[in-house]
């Protein structure tokens, strides 16, 4: 792996039926650094993300990381009867967070919603909700699916300013994205 990298992928190949999606697709991801997934549906956006983060394994290539993740994909992964503060109480402990739940839902514009089970909450709630999980333990690579989806004016500017916070502190980010990037994105991969 080069020198200072987080991600470094060589060579990735993403086969679905008869179809390629991608081939020798390298990417790499910096310290400090967000790199925006472009392409219309279906041309493997998910795909690729899943792969860099070693849910799905890639029929050529490697993907080499020298740091830990986190990974949203499009489900926000709130069950019908978990509250915001169940979901993120529950990820806390598993993940040995020493931050309070309750604090960070706060922060994520949650607080009247958070003992409304996952089932009533808005769609825009759920994201929240999800993105709560980001904050729970510093990692330094954010793999993002979508993840202004559902968010309204205020929740787009809100993980904007979460995004350049772990930017700042040394993190990377990579994000599928449709429509405009609401931060500073240095680079994009387009499939
Ligand atoms: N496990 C799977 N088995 C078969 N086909 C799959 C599987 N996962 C994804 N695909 C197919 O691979 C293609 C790429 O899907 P993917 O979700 O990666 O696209 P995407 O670029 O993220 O799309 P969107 O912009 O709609 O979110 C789609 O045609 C999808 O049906």
């Amino acid at each position: 792996m080069t020198g200072g990298l987080l991600i470094e992928a060589d060579g990735l190949g993403a086969v679905r039926g008869e179809r390629i999606l991608f081939s020798g697709l390298h990417l790499s991801l910096r310290p400090g650094e967000a790199l925006v997934l472009r392409g219309p549906n279906g041309s493997g956006k998910s795909t690729l993300l899943r792969m860099l983060a070693g849910l799905s394994q890639p029929a050529t290539g490697e993907v080499k990381s020298s740091g830990a993740h986190h990974w949203l994909g499009h489900r926000d992964g709130i069950k019908p009867h978990e509250t915001p503060r169940q979901h993120l109480t529950h990820w806390a402990r598993v993940w040995g967070s020493t931050l309070s739940p309750e604090g960070i839902a706060k922060s994520m514009g949650l607080e009247r919603p958070m003992d409304v089970p996952g089932r009533l909450l808005s769609a825009g709630q759920r994201r929240r909700t999800a993105l709560g999980r980001l904050l729970l333990v510093e990692r330094p690579i954010w793999l993002l699916d979508e993840p202004f989806n559902a968010l309204d004016a205020e929740g787009r500017d809100l993980l904007a300013s979460l995004i350049a916070a772990q930017l700042e502190l040394g993190g990377g980010v990579i994000a599928a994205l449709h429509g405009d990037v609401p931060f500073g994105a240095s680079r994009e991969v387009v499939l």
